[in-house]
């Protein structure tokens, strides 16, 4: 029997998780869901309907909405959706159901890469890699910059980096599926580390995984 690939990646905002995501999939041929744009989604609808983010019936409704064939990145990437995405993922029944539609997607034949928060401990706590990526807050702040600017934009870094903090300890401090490593994940620091660096040496995590299960 054929045995399904899943590589779990979890860290915190603008760790480039998911940039390492990408290309861990692309080189293994494996698919990919980015679990934050599910998080974004009910996000989006809630902020659309002008329903308050705490409105855990509303937010339900919206989270069984959610489609993972059509997940816009695009109309997802603004700030304030990310930032009320955060909100959301507080609220445990919202997370059961998005949860669930994850897991469906890691069973996919073929494998799959998913990056977010807490794949590696309650989404996918088989999978066969698990890697937490992280940076410094300054150093994320400073990517975050980088990727505004780039797209024509201007923002002031302190205020991504208190933005970037405030998320951080949302997201570390909630009580359902906070963000950790799991016990078994590699720890991946490239707050020094080019973005072919950082690919470079989870690949070869990935690499001695396979290797050992073709041994054993
Ligand atoms: N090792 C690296 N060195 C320099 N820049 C990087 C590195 N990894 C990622 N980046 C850049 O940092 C930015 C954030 O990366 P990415 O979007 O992958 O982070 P993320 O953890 O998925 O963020 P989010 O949680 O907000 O979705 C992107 O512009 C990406 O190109
Ligand atoms: N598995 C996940 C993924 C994301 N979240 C929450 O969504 C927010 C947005 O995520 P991005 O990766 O797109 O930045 C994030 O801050 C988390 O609150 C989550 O809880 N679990």
């Amino acid at each position: 029997m054929t045995q399904i690939l899943t590589i779990a990646i979890d860290g915190p905002a603008a760790s480039g998780k998911g940039t390492l995501a990408r290309r861990i999939a692309d080189y293994f041929h494996l698919g990919h869901l980015d679990t934050g744009l599910t998080y974004r989604a009910v996000a989006h609808r809630m902020l659309e309907k002008g329903w308050p983010l705490d409105d855990a019936a509303h937010a339900v409704e919206a989270a069984r909405q959610v489609d993972l064939g059509n997940l816009d990145k695009h109309a997802l990437s603004a700030h304030a959706v990310a930032d009320a995405a955060s909100k959301v993922a507080v609220i445990p029944d919202v997370r059961k159901i998005l949860v669930e539609k994850q897991r469906a997607f890691a069973a996919r034949d073929g494998g799959a890469v998913l990056d977010g928060r807490d794949i590696g401990t309650v989404v996918c706590p088989d999978a066969a890699v698990k890697l937490y990526v992280t940076a410094s807050a300054e150093v994320r702040a400073a990517r975050r910059l980088r990727d505004i600017e780039a797209r024509g934009g201007t923002a002031a870094l302190a205020e991504i980096l208190d933005d970037i903090r405030r998320r951080d300890e949302r997201d570390m401090g909630r009580s359902d599926s906070p963000l950790r490593p799991a016990a078994d994940a590699h720890l991946l620091d490239t707050s020094e580390m080019s973005i072919e660096a950082a690919f470079q040496a989870a690949r070869a995590i990935v690499d001695d995984v396979l290797a050992k299960r073709d041994r054993a």
